[in-house]
């Protein structure tokens, strides 16, 4: 039975016998092929779904790790800024870990579900008048003084456990991928898949992608080189004008020989239509920059027929239905007996 990623990649991990083996099972999700967009696009493409996590994304590798090493050191809260996928496996977790979770969440820029989530969970929300950037650096100051564990990418354990997703796309693959297609906010991501794959080369020879990183055009400060003082984009979960992760973003991106480019909310809403109108697979807007970016590389030309790609679907399109019905061409085609008949355009 799967236990978690803390007892599979132990070897990989700063773990030790006082670490507790906390879980919610996260981890071992469906590296999927998307046949029809890749005949399309000419690639050989896949997805790594990560919406299948306990919490419905990626955050889980990080939260459980980090939850496990806070509890390990006898802390007994955690706190994190978040635009909506932190707080909610920071919550779960602490849940799981029987230890406070206090969230500083940017006031009306959360999706639902995740707001739903942080809630369910019990943790302590602080919603401000201001964006994720804002409340990164309140939480960061506030983890200076307090007795409280930032649980933010910034805390290096988050990195650890999410460099396991790596791990997981060669154990499936065989090999790593040509390219490796990613969306960027906070940049967390995008340095702990660099990071696994390195790791893994050395171990098992296994290669070593092109990291492509994507950002919303509204909030590219690492493409602009310059930090974005209101981000603006409707992929809120990558509304984030000053990565924490910026620098080790830039390393992965050379080291790799790869780039990080941008993709406009429009395209960005044609790959998230795309993916589950031709795949069946609903992942939030945020993720499908990974694949906006690939369909707009292989327009430009830049990627060679054939390339071996995996596109990391970070969260659940569940995650954000409200972005869903806004933006489907699904709309109501007329009132029946008091009920609304739906229809595609
Ligand atoms: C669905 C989804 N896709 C991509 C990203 C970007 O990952 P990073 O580049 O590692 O930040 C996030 C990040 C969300 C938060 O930063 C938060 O939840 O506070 C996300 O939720």
């Amino acid at each position: 039975m799967w236990q978690g990623l803390i007892h599979k990649y132990a070897e990989f991990l700063p773990i030790n016998e006082r670490t507790p083996k906390l879980t919610l099972h996260e981890g071992n999700t469906p590296l999927l092929p998307i046949p029809a967009i890749s005949q399309d696009l000419g690639i050989e493409g896949y997805v790594k779904f990560e919406g299948a996590n306990p919490t419905g994304s990626f955050k889980d590798r990080g939260m459980v790790m980090a939850m496990a090493k806070a509890i390990e050191e006898g802390s007994e809260a955690v706190i994190c800024a978040s635009t909506g996928n932190t707080s909610a496996a920071a919550a779960a977790f602490a849940a799981r870990a029987g230890i406070r979770c206090i969230v500083v969440i940017p006031d009306g820029k959360i999706a639902e579900g995740k707001l739903a989530q942080a809630v369910m969970y019990g943790a302590e929300i602080f919603a401000i008048k201001g964006n994720f950037d804002d409340a990164l650096r309140m939480v960061r100051k506030i983890a200076e003084t307090e007795p409280v564990t930032l649980v933010n990418s910034v805390n290096p354990y988050r990195i650890e456990g999410q460099k396991t997703a790596a791990f997981e796309v060669v154990d499936a693959l065989g090999s790593a991928p040509d390219i490796l297609s990613i969306p960027v906010g906070n940049a967390g991501n995008i340095t702990a898949y660099w990071k696994g794959f390195k790791e893994y080369h050395e171990r098992f020879q296994s290669g070593l992608p092109k990291m492509m990183g994507f950002e919303a055009s509204g909030s590219a400060a690492i493409v602009r080189n310059q930090v974005i003082e209101d981000p603006e984009t409707l992929a809120t979960a990558i509304r984030i004008g000053n990565p924490a992760s910026w620098d080790k973003a830039l390393q992965a991106r050379d080291e790799s020989k790869g780039l990080i480019d941008e993709v406009t909310d429009e395209e960005i809403v044609e790959a998230y239509q795309l993916l589950a109108q031709k795949e069946g697979i609903f992942a939030e807007p945020a993720s499908c920059a990974s694949l906006a970016g690939m369909i707009k590389k292989v327009k430009d030309g830049s990627i060679p027929q054939g390339s071996k790609v995996v596109h990391v679907l970070t969260g659940n399109g569940l995650k954000d239905p409200n972005t869903a019905i806004e933006t489907s061409p699904v709309k109501p085609a007329r009132i029946e007996n008091d009920y609304e008949v739906f229809a595609s355009a």
